[in-house]
């Protein structure tokens, strides 16, 4: 698992299928992301074709969207399914302030909650997470209907948020129709990753095909960002 503490960004690509999976890896993605663009924001796939994600990704870190539970035994159960999968980590959608009861997460496999953008997440959420067993959190938006994360929340919110993950020892991501020019802003806020999918897809459809050239520009301006440590 990437130290929470450690200053790069990493770039996540979310993708649908194997041949996805090996575009991503070969043009720069650090963590390949198993999700079905066609069912929502966090739509799951099938466990083959996880698997599959997970033999093409090499030696890329992997996860896998497990979708969008009501509450913590149907979450348990989403998890379950794809716990046997050989992804490095889960990725689940997590109301903050729901109730953990019902909720059992997979052993040996770090899962990370996905708060939605529209609910209005904050860092004062974040200690129940840790609580609750979470390895990570991470922002993404629920509409994909334009509206960018930060369309939803103002950036010291978001900074806000990456710190309490930061001194809670959970992974943060941020994600939520990103386009490339927000990788600068949002990088130096030193999330553990930000999150694509439309904003590399050509004509920034996230349903469609992801654009090769658009993952390598994405992960050559994550390289140009100076690390939270070295920063002055
Ligand atoms: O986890 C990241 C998401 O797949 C982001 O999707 P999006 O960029 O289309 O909002």
């Amino acid at each position: 698992m990437p130290d929470p503490s450690s200053p790069r960004v990493r770039l996540l690509v979310s993708v649908r299928d194997a041949a996805e999976a090996a575009l991503a890896r070969d043009h720069g993605a650090d963590l390949i992301d198993a999700k079905d663009p066609d069912r929502g924001a966090l739509g799951a796939l099938l466990p083959e074709t996880v698997r599959a994600i997970v033999a093409a990704s090499g030696d890329r870190l992997t996860s896998a969207v497990a979708g969008e539970p009501q509450d913590g035994a149907q979450a348990t159960a989403c998890l379950a399914a794809l716990a046997g999968t050989g992804v490095r980590y889960l990725k689940i959608a997590w109301a903050p302030g729901r109730e953990v009861a019902g909720l059992t997460l997979p052993a040996g496999i770090p899962v990370i909650a996905v708060l939605f953008a529209e609910d209005g997440p904050e860092g004062a959420d974040v200690p129940a997470l840790a609580e609750a067993g979470f390895s990570g959190a991470m922002i993404d938006t629920r509409g994909k209907d334009g509206r960018r994360l930060t369309d939803h929340v103002a950036l010291p919110r978001l900074a806000a948020f990456v710190a309490a993950c930061r001194s809670h020892g959970l992974l943060s991501g941020l994600a939520g129709s990103l386009t490339l020019d927000d990788i600068p802003v949002l990088a130096a806020l030193g999330p553990g990753y930000l999150g694509f999918r439309g904003g590399l897809c050509a004509a920034a459809d996230r349903k469609g095909r992801l654009d090769p050239a658009r993952i390598a520009e994405g992960a050559r301006r994550l390289a140009a960002v100076v690390p939270r440590s070295e920063a002055a």
